[in-house]
């Protein structure tokens, strides 16, 4: 379980977060929403410890990720890129993370499978396509076979083939009862995937509920989004 309560982070004389408060819970995929800016990179950079939080918490299981006694077990992240060194080789990007994180190494193998890149493994990250990037990135997060993903625009990247392939992964993570939380601008991906949904705009949130609840007399998960947000439409897809 994610809890964030209250949660408020200054930046100089800006407020960017202003009073936040949701959770991500087990067996659910929740969709964090909102515009470049809004402020959705901020709250996941809090809640995975690194950077604090002007007031407020973000906890996971109750406590806030610094003091997880085992974090690579209960909280995979996707933040930007892969996270990896472009000199080195996907495998041994993985091997020294789970090497760091007192992983058997032969896991190595089942995430690089689990993302499609057993065939590119031993290739630099430096060759690698942005959706590769984005794959090897997520590899590491599920090196630990986390309950908890927390995914900062997963589908970024990805092709059509990509996007479905996560879709349908992070459903079947769901539907083990783990928990996932994925920011996301790329609405018609959501509204397929996801059970929860929070808005947030100019660092407040402006809904949040299920799916069904946000969409409310909206029509579309779309129409409430540029509703709610008062986002220009060009601006997305
Ligand atoms: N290191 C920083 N220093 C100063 N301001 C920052 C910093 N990081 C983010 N901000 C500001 O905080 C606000 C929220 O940014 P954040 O990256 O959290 O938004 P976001 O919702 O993730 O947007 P995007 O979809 O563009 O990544 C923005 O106004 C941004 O300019």
């Amino acid at each position: 379980m994610l809890s964030i309560h209250e949660l408020t982070k200054r930046r100089g004389s800006r407020e960017i977060l202003s009073g936040l408060s949701f959770e991500a819970r087990p067996g659910r995929v929740t969709a964090f929403l909102g515009p470049n800016g809004a402020g959705k990179t901020s709250t996941l950079r809090i809640l995975l410890g690194l950077d604090s939080a002007t007031s407020g918490t973000a906890l996971i299981d109750g406590v806030p990720f610094a003091r997880l006694k085992d974090p690579l077990t209960k909280v995979g992240a996707l933040l930007d890129g892969s996270g990896a060194h472009r000199s080195r080789t996907a495998r041994a990007h993985l091997r020294w993370i789970a090497a760091a994180g007192g992983i058997p190494p032969a896991r190595v193998a089942e995430v690089l499978a689990v993302v499609g890149l057993t065939d590119d493994a031993r290739r630099r990250v430096r060759s690698y396509s942005l959706g590769m990037s984005r794959r090897l990135g997520l590899a590491a997060a599920l090196l630990g076979d986390p309950e908890i993903l927390v995914l900062d625009e997963p589908v970024n990247g990805l092709d059509p083939e990509g996007i479905r392939w996560i879709r349908t992964f992070l459903r079947e993570r769901a539907e083990t009862g783990r928990t996932v939380l994925l920011s996301s601008h790329f609405l018609g991906e959501v509204a397929e995937t996801v059970d929860d949904a929070v808005v947030i705009h100019q660092g407040q949130i402006v809904a949040q509920g299920t799916l069904s609840e946000v969409v409310g007399e909206h029509g579309t998960i779309e129409d409430a989004y540029f509703a709610l947000t008062g986002a220009p439409r060009g601006g997305l897809r």
